[in-house]
């Protein structure tokens, strides 16, 4: 993400934007299964979409045994995410990953890792994943990762607020996060999968964006269902209703559950179809996943060779 990139200032809280929007369930995952089955993407331009994928995954290690070496191999990941016989084949230059994601006490390790790179490291915060914490100590973690470095801070929303409908609590507590994290772009985690109804989704989504969140993210990767493409397409119609009533452009990321190129491409496809080209870039578009590269690296050295390389060629972290 460049980071002079214009934010999302936010609005006042407007629950007339989203109270009498009834989403169609059964539309919505007649509309998700045509993107998912539509071939949009001819096969000679597959590697050109792959090569894309890589250049908007936030590569991610979220996990309780984390070390400060496994952070640095990720890293050596994000900064050569493809081999040099790789980028031959395809004629291409050097790509990087879109961002690092790690727990904040990760956030030095990333940050010494990747220093001179340019590649930002996002943080998780705020009681990650669940949030139950009280908002003071969710707040102090979030100025504490960004004064290690962190220029990305992806925080979780209180579920309850939503499954409540307490609007206010939601907008309050996100626009605290926002400012919080002074010039860190902050991706708000709504836990798509504790929501319980698409109409809950929406109005999360647009309270999120109202209270001035950057990216809107499906999930933290532990709940027990993550990144749907019914979900999804809600969450980029809630962001494509905020663009066209505020001018203002907010990214959306996807995680959780993502791990094959095809998965890398059917939500590229969500993005070109439903948002346009500007949401392909990493400025607008991440994908948070921890094993994807694996499989997008095996294909487009399938591409380039003609042979699948052993699967630990490719071992991420
Ligand atoms: O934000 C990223 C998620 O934790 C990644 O989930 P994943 O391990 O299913 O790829």
């Amino acid at each position: 993400m460049s980071h002079d990139f214009p934010r999302n200032p936010g609005q006042p809280l407007d629950t007339s934007a989203f109270e009498r929007q009834q989403i169609n369930l059964r539309a919505t995952e007649r509309r998700a299964a045509q993107i998912a089955t539509r071939r949009s993407v001819k096969k000679n331009y597959q590697a050109a979409w792959l090569v894309n994928a890589i250049k908007v995954i936030d590569l991610t290690t979220l996990a309780g045994d984390d070390t400060a070496a496994r952070v640095r191999r990720l890293c050596a990941k994000a900064r050569q995410p493809l081999a040099p016989h790789i980028l031959q084949g395809l004629g291409i230059a050097p790509v990087t990953t879109g961002a690092v994601c790690v727990y904040p006490t990760m956030v030095p390790h990333a940050v010494d890792a990747l220093a001179g790179t340019g590649i930002p490291v996002a943080s998780v915060a705020t009681g990650f994943p669940a949030g139950l914490m009280p908002l003071p100590l969710r707040l102090e973690e979030i100025r504490w990762a960004v004064a290690q470095g962190a220029a990305e801070i992806d925080i979780v929303i209180t579920r309850e607020h939503v499954l409540g409908g307490n609007w206010q609590a939601l907008y309050d507590e996100v626009a605290a996060m926002r400012a919080a994290c002074g010039n860190a772009h902050l991706k708000a985690i709504l836990a798509t999968g504790d929501l319980q109804t698409l109409s809950n989704v929406y109005a999360a989504s647009m309270v999120a964006m109202q209270a001035g969140a950057d990216f809107i993210k499906t999930s933290t990767g532990k709940e027990g269902v993550n990144a749907t493409l019914p979900v999804s397409l809600t969450m980029v119609r809630a962001l494509r209703d905020y663009r066209d009533a505020t001018g203002q452009m907010v990214g959306f990321k996807p995680a959780g559950g993502l791990k094959t190129a095809k998965d890398a491409i059917v939500w590229q496809s969500l993005m070109k179809e439903e948002m346009g080209a500007p949401w392909l870039a990493p400025d607008l578009f991440r994908i948070g996943a921890s094993s994807l590269l694996g499989d997008i690296e095996r294909q487009l050295e399938h591409h380039v060779t003609g042979r699948y390389a052993a699967a630990h060629r490719h071992a991420v972290a």
